[in-house]
């Protein structure tokens, strides 16, 4: 072979590792690269030991049910899938419904701006997004609503992220991202215009707590909605088989327990709100929100293979395999739970404070 055409065939490789890795890659354009994974917060040569303690706290379940322990095991768990997500899913790290002659990214959309039409938010209005991840959510409200956004998220990572997202979409004079748990918020009271969460609160270990803080910062006669994890009427816990899927979901998902939809009202009462609306947004004529999962199982299998040759070239942290094959396995647990009307990631709830709230405080 001349050397012309050995210099041809080396850049088609080339040509074709750049494609298979970095452009067919990731969820979103210009998201993350296969080449860019890490782990979050965590230094690389800890991401193997991080994996290993957030499955440590499967093997010691009262662990998990201890509130104070919970944010430190989510915190991990997000270090470890941060980057994952945004290279195979992108910048919004929630589900929602398919919409026939929509892409993923317009019924990504849709879902969030729903969210915000259902709290009646004016331009300039200041709104709370409870668990913002890396803010896909929060720049298309804000861009839809006006209204300022703050986020909270308890990993650190996922802060510096949403920032510069925030900065390169030109977003960051109405979206402002804090770190905190949102067990313990660090905003005053009475301070928000509204409130949302999408499929956050499901990693509070008591439902009571957060929707107790979100309760306190938000302003007299304002709303929250609320997209929640559940397990749905059609769940029956003495079936093993349901059983094993639910479990799968909160093992794969950092999740201290699953609620059951009817908890959902019941604690907001309890904290004081009034209920306008509750609806499961995953029951028909609603289309799968599990279809996009099932889709992706080709890309899945290319991912495994570009994790674990840039794994083995010590490019990404060693570990990264083991936190690909869990999510592997979690989005089966998820497609299971979707197939089977067990569980509901969209689990609407729409809250108000009331005006007067003295009487509850003093009952
Ligand atoms: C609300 C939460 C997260 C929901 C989803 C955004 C994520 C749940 C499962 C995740 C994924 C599963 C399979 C991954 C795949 C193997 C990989 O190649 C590319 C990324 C995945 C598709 C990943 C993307 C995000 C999820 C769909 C929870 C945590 C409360
Ligand atoms: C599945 S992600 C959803 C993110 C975002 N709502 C979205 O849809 O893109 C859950 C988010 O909740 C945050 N979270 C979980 N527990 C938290 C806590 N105790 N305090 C603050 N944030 C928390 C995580 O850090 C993460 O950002």
């Amino acid at each position: 072979m001349d050397s012309l055409a050995l210099f041809c065939t080396g850049a088609l490789i080339a040509g074709g590792i750049y494609w298979f890795v970095c452009i067919l890659g990731p969820a979103e354009q210009r998201g993350k690269r296969a080449v860019d994974l890490s782990g979050g917060s965590i230094s690389a040569e800890k991401v193997q030991d991080n994996y290993e303690q957030y499955w440590s706290f499967f093997r010691r379940p009262k662990e998990i049910e201890t509130a104070e322990k919970v944010p430190d095991f989510v915190d991990t768990f997000y270090n470890l899938v941060t980057d994952i997500y945004e290279w195979g899913w992108g910048q919004s790290f929630h589900f929602s419904p398919s919409i026939p002659g929509k892409s993923h990214l317009e019924a990504t959309r849709l879902h969030e701006q729903m969210a915000v039409d259902l709290i009646n938010v004016k331009p300039g209005d200041r709104i709370l997004d409870v668990g913002c991840g890396v803010g896909g959510p929060m720049r298309a409200i804000a861009a839809h609503s006006r209204a300022k956004v703050v986020g909270i998220t308890i990993n650190d990572y996922q802060v510096n992220r949403a920032r510069m997202h925030n900065k390169k979409a030109g977003l960051d004079s109405l979206c402002e991202v804090v770190q905190g748990n949102f067990l313990e918020m660090p905003f005053p009271e009475n301070s928000f215009d509204g409130a949302y969460s999408i499929e956050a609160t499901c990693h509070a270990p008591k439902l009571e707590e957060v929707y107790a803080e979100i309760f306190r910062v938000l302003k007299p006669g304002s709303l929250y909605v609320s997209y929640e994890w559940v397990t749905t009427d059609k769940f029956k816990s003495s079936d093993p088989e349901q059983v094993e899927v639910i479990q799968g979901i909160e093992r794969g998902d950092a999740l201290p327990g699953l609620r059951n939809y009817t908890d959902i009202a019941e604690t907001a009462r309890k904290v004081g709100f009034e209920v306008v609306k509750e609806k499961d947004l995953a029951k028909p004529p609603a289309q799968p929100w599990w279809t996009r999962l099932k889709m992706g199982r080709i890309a899945y299998w290319r991912n495994h293979i570009v994790v674990t040759i840039l794994s083995a070239l010590g490019i990404a942290p060693k570990g990264t395999v083991d936190v690909h094959e869990m999510l592997f396995k979690t989005a089966d647990y998820l497609t299971r739970g979707g197939d089977t009307g067990i569980f509901s990631p969209m689990h609407m709830i729409l809250c108000r404070k009331p005006e007067k709230t003295e009487e509850i405080w003093s009952s």
